[in-house]
C-alpha cells in the first residue's frame, strides 16, 4: 500500500452494510456513490450554493499516530473541495499539547467543537481506535452535522458497533476502503465530496 503518493483517491471502498443488511443500505459497493455524495453535500435547501464548505477532519491524536500519513492525504484532498479546519490532524509532528505551547485541553476541546459546530460536514478516519474521535464523532451526530466515516478493515481491525451501528447512509455514513492510490478528481472523489466533473456546475448540486 502506498501512502505516501501526494494525489490520491480512496480506492475499493465499499458502504458499510450490517450483516444481514442494514436500514437503507450503503449504496452498494464499489466506489463511493451518490448517496454519500448527497449525506455529505445535499442538506436540504440550506446547503445550496454555499461559497465555502466547512470540513471538519477527524483522526486519532492521542490514540495513537500510525495513520497520521493517511489522514494527511485525506485532508489534501478534502482541501480541494473546502476549508479543513482540523488540518493539524495530518501533521506527522503534532502528537498534541506540549508545555511549549501552552495550551490546555479545555482550550483545545472548546475551539473543536466550537469548529465543530461551524462545520457543514464531518470526515473521520476511524481505523486507529480513538476516544476523542468517538465523542467528536457523538457531538456531530447530536448536532445533526452529516458524517462520513473512513474505515480500513483490512488493517485486521474491528470498527466499533457504536461507529458502524450509526450507519444509515443518510447522517452518518461508514465506509470500508482498502487504501489510496494517486488520481485526483476521478469519479470516486467526485462522489465522495460530490463534486461533478461538469465544468458549469458546483459541488453544492446534489447529483
Ligand atoms: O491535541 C489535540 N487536538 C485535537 O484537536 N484533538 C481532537 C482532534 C482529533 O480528531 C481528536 C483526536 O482525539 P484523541 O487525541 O483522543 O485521539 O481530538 C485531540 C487532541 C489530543 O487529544
Amino acid at each position: 500500500m502506498k501512502n505516501d503518493d501526494a494525489q490520491t483517491i480512496l480506492r475499493n471502498n465499499k458502504t458499510s452494510e450490517h450483516e444481514g443488511g442494514g436500514e437503507g443500505g450503503g449504496g452498494g459497493g464499489g466506489y463511493f456513490g451518490t448517496d454519500v455524495a448527497h449525506t455529505l453535500f445535499c442538506k436540504p435547501s440550506s446547503f445550496s450554493r454555499m461559497s465555502q464548505v466547512n470540513i471538519y477532519f477527524a483522526g486519532s491524536i492521542k490514540g495513537g499516530r500510525q495513520d497520521v500519513g493517511i489522514y494527511s492525504q485525506i485532508i489534501e484532498q478534502l482541501k480541494a473541495y473546502g476549508h479543513v479546519f482540523t488540518e493539524f490532524v495530518g501533521d506527522k509532528n503534532y502528537s498534541g499539547p506540549t508545555e511549549a505551547d501552552g495550551k490546555k485541553d479545555k482550550e483545545i476541546h472548546d475551539t473543536d467543537v466550537s469548529m465543530l459546530k461551524k462545520s457543514d460536514c464531518v470526515v473521520a478516519e476511524v481505523t486507529q481506535p480513538s476516544l476523542g474521535v468517538g465523542y467528536e464523532l457523538g457531538r456531530a451526530v447530536a448536532l445533526e452535522i452529516p458524517i462520513l466515516c473512513l474505515f480500513r478493515p483490512n488493517e485486521g481491525k474491528v470498527l466499533s458497533c457504536m461507529i458502524r451501528g450509526a450507519h444509515d447512509g443518510s447522517a452518518v455514513t461508514v465506509v470500508d476502503y482498502t487504501d489510496i492510490v494517486g488520481m485526483h478528481q476521478t469519479p470516486v472523489s467526485d462522489g465522495l465530496l460530490g463534486l461533478s466533473s461538469a465544468p458549469d456546475t458546483s459541488i453544492w448540486r446534489c447529483l
